[in-house]
């Protein structure tokens, strides 16, 4: 290859990870894979500058607009940082620096904090517009999505400029990922990769009333304005916290890079008793004067660098591969490893997600892997040491049967995992279903936990969950560790969740792909088992928010005669099968066959309680405006290009007030 050629070939290879990273929110390579491919272009084009091009990734920002915002103009750039990975890249820097400079300078360290840029724009101490960082040129418009992170001041307090832009972070706090994807697994979906990707992703998502349900943080870290109040970086991050921002304490004045490097020594250390993921530390100029003296390259500041930690990974051996069987019947591979410690915790089983990742690591048992920790509960292997294989090392073959129950493995066309499909002869699934049917979100029995299950059924006590509704005091006493008052007390938790309102026994059920939330869709659309067990799958996907693969899902568990008998079952023991009438006070048909988007802010209600109110009353909101649009019930900051839309098509716009009349 000539190096013309290789130039090319990186800058094609690059732009794909980029559109991978930053628009599919789904990369395949690692940053440190990424940085070093982008470092490898740079020095190429450095060396040559005769095949220099301006849309090389070394000189753009690699994100972009989406079709599916209005797109702003910034009106100021959003760079990149410069990256290093060594102390003597970091050393060099700070030479550079004092050259241009000319003596001492003063810098800041802050954290990077991993997820997505944003820029916010403040008037008269109002939140007036929230973009994405894009191309670094113009972004998209994702105010409404932004609105609904309690983190956003909407409102300023103190002596802020009249006008200003102040940028930052959205990132996922690790809890409320995990507690995402805890509900998805439940819920028998795929969990999310990773919280940047995840933040990155919910911004882009159409519907703010999910963008509200994810436990987004948003982080401050600069200001930018024609004139601000302030001299410097770290004067500024003070006068943020100020005006009412979200600006993290851990930023401190450094006066060398000598010290910056102790900084960073104990970041590397500590960051994991953050609540939110970093990937490094970002060290400023601190001086504004001084920035403006260093000025900018095509692509980043001069005046800041970012040193990025190395992802905590660690090498051991995969020792077994084996299956685990979800109370679904999904089959999750996981990697059994040689112990090895990692991010401060001893790790001794990986996940390897399905049989697609398998194949594409070409991972085998006894294989030297890497394992890296991100924001999962369970560690991940993110690739295999292939020098140290042994040739004779036979491929990993996929198991083809349950290993609980021998059964043959299924799987679906277009879905990743494999299945059990021995519904009602599995052990873990006949378990994993009573335990999900008790819990805490779903039919919530006191006095019952997991294990207890488990005995139950090894006890050929109960086999489903409608089996609990027999039991007797005298049947569970001989138990384990059952005395009176806990029998008793199990007795009375089964008595009492006849009670439990008909959308939490729906989610019970436990049906595939049936969450919280479309559970609560479900119930509040039906109104009772019946009507819903009838449901074609046409009839389901018609509603709002309920795809393909739910509705298939929902006739598939309907037209299995057990399941109907379960059902019939728990209804004749008094298990709510409907919605209790005070729950279907508010419902109406008012706005049956109407459709409604919702823009800008209210005062009355708000966007998410107006969205309720809406399918309280058979009415169904939607996105963004088409023909099917019937109104738009419009606020104040209302986005200009949906306002145009809905002039172009004849859409009927109203008022907060007209909409509540309506009602
Ligand atoms: N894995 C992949 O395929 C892939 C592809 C593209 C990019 N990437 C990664 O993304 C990086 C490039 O992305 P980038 O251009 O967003 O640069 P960057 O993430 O390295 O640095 C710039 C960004 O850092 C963020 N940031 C966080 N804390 C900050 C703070 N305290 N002060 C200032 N900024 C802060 C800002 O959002 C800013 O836009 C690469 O280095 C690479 O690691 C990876
Ligand atoms: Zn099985």
């Amino acid at each position: 290859m000539t190096t013309e050629e290789k130039i090319k070939s990186l800058r094609e290879e690059l732009h794909h990870h980029n559109n991978l990273y930053y628009i599919q929110d789904d990369p395949e390579l690692s940053d440190y894979e990424f940085d070093m491919k982008l470092k490898e272009l740079q020095e190429l084009e450095n060396n040559h500058p005769e095949f220099e091009d301006k849309n090389s990734p070394t000189r753009r920002v690699g994100g972009a607009v989406t079709k599916n915002f209005e797109t702003v103009v910034h009106d100021f750039r959003m760079y990149s940082l410069s990256n290093s990975y060594s102390k003597e890249e970091l050393e060099d820097w700070e030479k550079r620096i004092e050259k241009a400079i000319g003596g001492k300078v003063q810098y800041v360290c802050e954290l990077k904090y991993d997820g997505a840029s944003i820029s916010l724009t403040y008037e008269n101490g109002k939140l007036a517009r929230a973009v994405t960082r894009g191309d670094g040129f113009q972004g998209d418009n994702v105010t409404n999505n932004i609105k609904t992170i309690p983190a956003v001041p909407l409102k300023l307090k103190g002596d802020y400029p009249e006008k200003f832009h102040i940028r930052g972070e959205i990132v996922l706090p690790y809890e409320g990922f995990a507690k995402m994807n805890a509900e998805r697994v439940e819920a028998g979906e795929e969990p999310y990769a990773n919280p940047r990707n995840t933040a990155s992703g919910s911004l882009k998502l159409q519907d703010s009333a999910e963008v509200a349900k994810r436990p987004l943080d948003c982080l401050l870290y600069s200001l930018v304005a024609d004139s601000l109040p302030v001299k410097s970086q770290f004067e500024s991050l003070e006068k943020a916290r100020e005006w009412g921002f979200k600006v993290p304490p851990e930023a401190e004045l450094k006066n060398s890079i000598a010290e910056v490097q102790d900084y960073v020594n104990y970041w590397d250390q500590h960051r994991h008793d953050l609540p939110y993921e970093t990937d490094g530390v970002v060290v400023k100029v601190n001086s504004f004067d001084q920035q403006d003296e260093l000025g900018y390259t095509a692509k980043s500041p001069r005046w800041a660098m970012a040193y990025k930690f190395k992802a905590e990974q660690e090498s051991t051996r995969l020792n077994k591969i084996t299956y685990q069987v979800g109370r679904t019947g999904a089959i999750t591979p996981v990697a059994n490893l040689e112990p090895v410690k990692l991010a401060g915790t001893i790790v001794k089983r990986a996940s390897l997600h399905n049989a697609d990742q398998i194949e594409k690591l070409d991972v085998r048992e006894q294989d030297i892997v890497y394992v890296e920790k991100g924001g999962e509960i369970i560690p991940k292997i993110v690739g295999v040491d292939f020098k140290q294989r042994d040739p004779n090392t036979p491929e990993t073959e996929y198991a083809t049967n349950c290993p609980e129950c021998g059964t043959e493995l299924i799987r679906n066309e277009g879905e990743a995992q494999h299945y059990c499909p021995n519904y009602n002869g599995c052990p873990p699934q006949i378990i994993g279903r009573i335990q999900h049917f008790i819990s805490r979100k779903a039919m919530d029995i006191e006095g019952l936990g997991g294990e207890t299950v488990a005995l139950l059924v090894n006890a050929n006590l109960i086999e489903n969950y409608a089996d609990l509704y027999t039991l007797k005091k005298e049947d569970i006493l001989p138990l384990e560790r059952m005395a009176e008052k806990s029998a008793e007390n199990l007795i009375n938790g089964i008595e009492k969740s006849k009670e439990i309102p008909f959308e939490r026994v729906l989610f019970a059920l436990g049906i595939r792909f049936v969450g919280e939330t479309v559970a609560k869709k479900l119930a509040k659309y039906y109104k009772n088992i019946d009507a819903l067990a009838s449901a074609t799958v046409e009839e389901l996907i018609a509603i709002d928010e309920i795809g393909g693969r739910i509705a298939e899902s929902l006739t598939d568990f309907f037209a299995s005669e057990e399941n109907r008998e379960l059902v019939a079952r728990l209804k004749q023991y008094g298990v709510q099968m409907e919605m209790a009438p005070e729950e279907l006070e508010n419902l109406s048909d008012k706005l049956a066959d109407k459709t409604f988007v919702i823009s800008g802010v209210f005062e009355k209600v708000s966007r998410n309680e107006l969205k309720k109110m809406i399918e309280d009353n058979g009415g169904k909101v939607s996105g963004s405006i088409s023909g099917k649009t019937n109104f738009l019930v419009a606020g104040d900051n209302m986005g200009p290009s949906k306002l145009a839309k809905a002039e172009k098509l004849g859409t009927k716009i109203i008022s907060e007030d007209d909409f509540l009349k309506m009602v």
